[in-house]
């Protein structure tokens, strides 16, 4: 049965593909998945029968034989397990791939959120200012620390895994600004991934969206 993701019907990202169904999208191209996409307005997020599928009145969710998911790690996760190319065969590395989806999401993403968040909410405040350099500063930690594992490698463990997919779809929300300039070695990364077909198709995907938005 072909699985249904949904995604906005109107993305605040303007075509982007920093939405996270883009993440999703993905992964069921680099698994060979087809998949049907249902959009949501931002008020049918909140109404009560796409409530009963995310309890966050959110996208992404996936949908499967009766099965329904939120997360978009949750998500990658249950479709690199269910098919192949996305996880090592070997015990370990398939463990340790997982641990980097957990790491793009614990531990990287969060920095980067809570700076994209602060410039949303806070730029009106006193401390605005002084903070956004901290802000900044865990980011670079987290960067270079990143960038000494990855080395000159061209993944992060071995094969393209979703630990790849997922730590990409999170650098990918620093494109718009400069702290990715100051680590070559993860922007190469980033475009390494970008250069994927099975990226190139969900990308253009989420984009006809928006464009057709632009025409409809
Ligand atoms: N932890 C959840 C988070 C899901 C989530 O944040 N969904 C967002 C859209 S993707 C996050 C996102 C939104 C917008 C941009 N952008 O660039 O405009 C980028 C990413 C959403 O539904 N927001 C509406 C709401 O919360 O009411 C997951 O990983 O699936």
């Amino acid at each position: 049965m072909t699985p249904t993701i949904t995604a906005f019907e109107a993305s605040p990202d303007r075509g982007r593909g920093l939405a996270r169904d883009t993440r999703i999208r993905w992964a069921l191209e680099e698994v060979g998945q087809p998949y049907e996409v249902r959009l949501l307005s931002f008020a049918a997020m909140k109404e009560p029968a796409h409530l009963a599928l995310h309890p966050f009145g959110q996208i992404p969710t996936y949908e499967e034989d009766g099965l329904v998911l939120f997360e978009s790690g949750a998500i990658i996760l249950h479709i690199a397990e269910n098919h192949a190319g996305l996880l090592p065969e070997d015990a370990h590395a398939r463990a340790r791939a997982i641990a980097w989806m957990f790491a793009a999401l614990n531990t990287v993403e969060p920095p980067i959120v809570e700076r994209e968040a602060t410039g949303y909410a806070e730029r009106d405040k006193s401390w605005y200012e002084a903070r956004l350099p901290l802000l900044d500063a865990r980011i670079h930690t987290r960067l270079g620390e990143l960038a000494a594992r990855l080395g000159d490698a061209s993944w992060l463990d071995g094969p393209f895994s979703a630990g790849d997919l997922m730590m990409v779809s999170v650098l990918q929300r620093l494109k718009s600004s400069p702290l990715l300039d100051k680590h070559p070695a993860l922007k190469s990364y980033v475009a390494r991934a970008e250069a994927r077909p099975a990226f190139q198709r969900a990308f253009a995907a989420q984009l006809a969206v928006f464009e057709g938005r632009k025409e409809g």
